[in-house]
């Protein structure tokens, strides 16, 4: 199966997963800010809207690659707003990261990597074409997911996330999971106001790499401790080796542009 090492990495992607290399809006990219290909302000763009109610039943799970938290199918949350034109719900969210603080995001803001990454994961619920996220990743329509990308960089503790980097000892094993403890209340990790963000059209950064993914990546990161950062480094791949490096390098932006929401 697919992972990151040597053996399975992004490199070796394409011989399961032909799109890896013959697609033209793979993900993740570098962010651009100044020159020729680089992001062009667009003053259309509106703030990102966020509906999350506190989450009662989900589960967090180690799948070998990464972290994952996943409520219930019934989860009343909603996206809209920012790019879309549609409203999305939530799916779940996961992250990824390095194993030391210069490296572990995925996207790159003129080739400066953050030491993690949040992907907050969403799915067009007003399609007439799918009814729910694995159909949404099978559909081939070029916006039936949204992710928020948010970095995360080192600083203070984020009270907000310590319910899940808590959690990461509990799940160091890959393919164990734990019914998530009381409620889980998203919105507090994210900064209030969603308004300055890149946004532009890719594909999931693991495989099946499906190019139907409308991104959405903020440009304030997220601040977590040491001490959290070195809790995700601590979770197992499944092969007695701890995850560290689970994001892909950029992919070429070929003829798509980067949008930003602020000058
Ligand atoms: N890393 S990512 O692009 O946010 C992402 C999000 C949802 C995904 O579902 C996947 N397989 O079913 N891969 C995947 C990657
Ligand atoms: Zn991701």
């Amino acid at each position: 199966p697919w992972g990151y090492s040597k053996e399975n990495g992004p490199a070796t992607w394409h011989k399961d997963c032909p799109i890896a290399n013959t697609g033209v809006r793979q993900s993740p990219i570098d962010l651009i800010t100044t020159g020729q290909t680089c992001a062009k302000y667009d003053s259309n763009l509106k703030p990102v809207i966020v509906s999350y109610p506190a989450f009662s039943e989900a589960t967090f799970l180690n799948n070998g690659h990464s972290v994952q938290f996943q409520p219930s199918a019934g989860n009343l949350s909603e996206l809209s707003g920012g790019p879309l034109t549609k409203k999305y719900k939530f799916e779940q969210f996961h992250f990824h990261w390095g194993n030391n603080d210069s490296e572990g995001s995925e996207h790159r803001v003129n080739g400066k990597m953050y030491p993690a990454e949040l992907h907050l994961v969403h799915w067009n619920s007003e399609s007439p074409n799918f009814s729910s996220f694995q159909e949404a990743v099978g559909s081939n329509d070029p916006h039936a997911l949204c992710v928020l990308g948010f970095f995360l960089k080192v600083g203070a503790e984020n009270a907000s996330l310590k319910p899940i980097t808590d959690l990461l000892s509990k799940v160091k094993n890959a393919g164990s999971s734990v019914s998530f403890p009381g409620k889980f209340d998203l919105k507090a990790v994210l900064p209030e106001t969603l308004t300055d963000y890149y946004t532009y059209d890719g594909s999931l950064t693991t495989p099946p790499l499906a190019e139907c993914v409308k991104w959405i990546v903020f440009k304030e990161p997220i601040e977590v401790s040491t001490a959290q950062m070195e809790a995700f480094r601590a979770v197992d791949d499944g092969h007695g080796k701890p995850i560290t490096g689970n994001y892909r390098p950029p992919c070429p932006l070929h003829t798509r542009t980067v949008a930003a929401s602020f000058k």
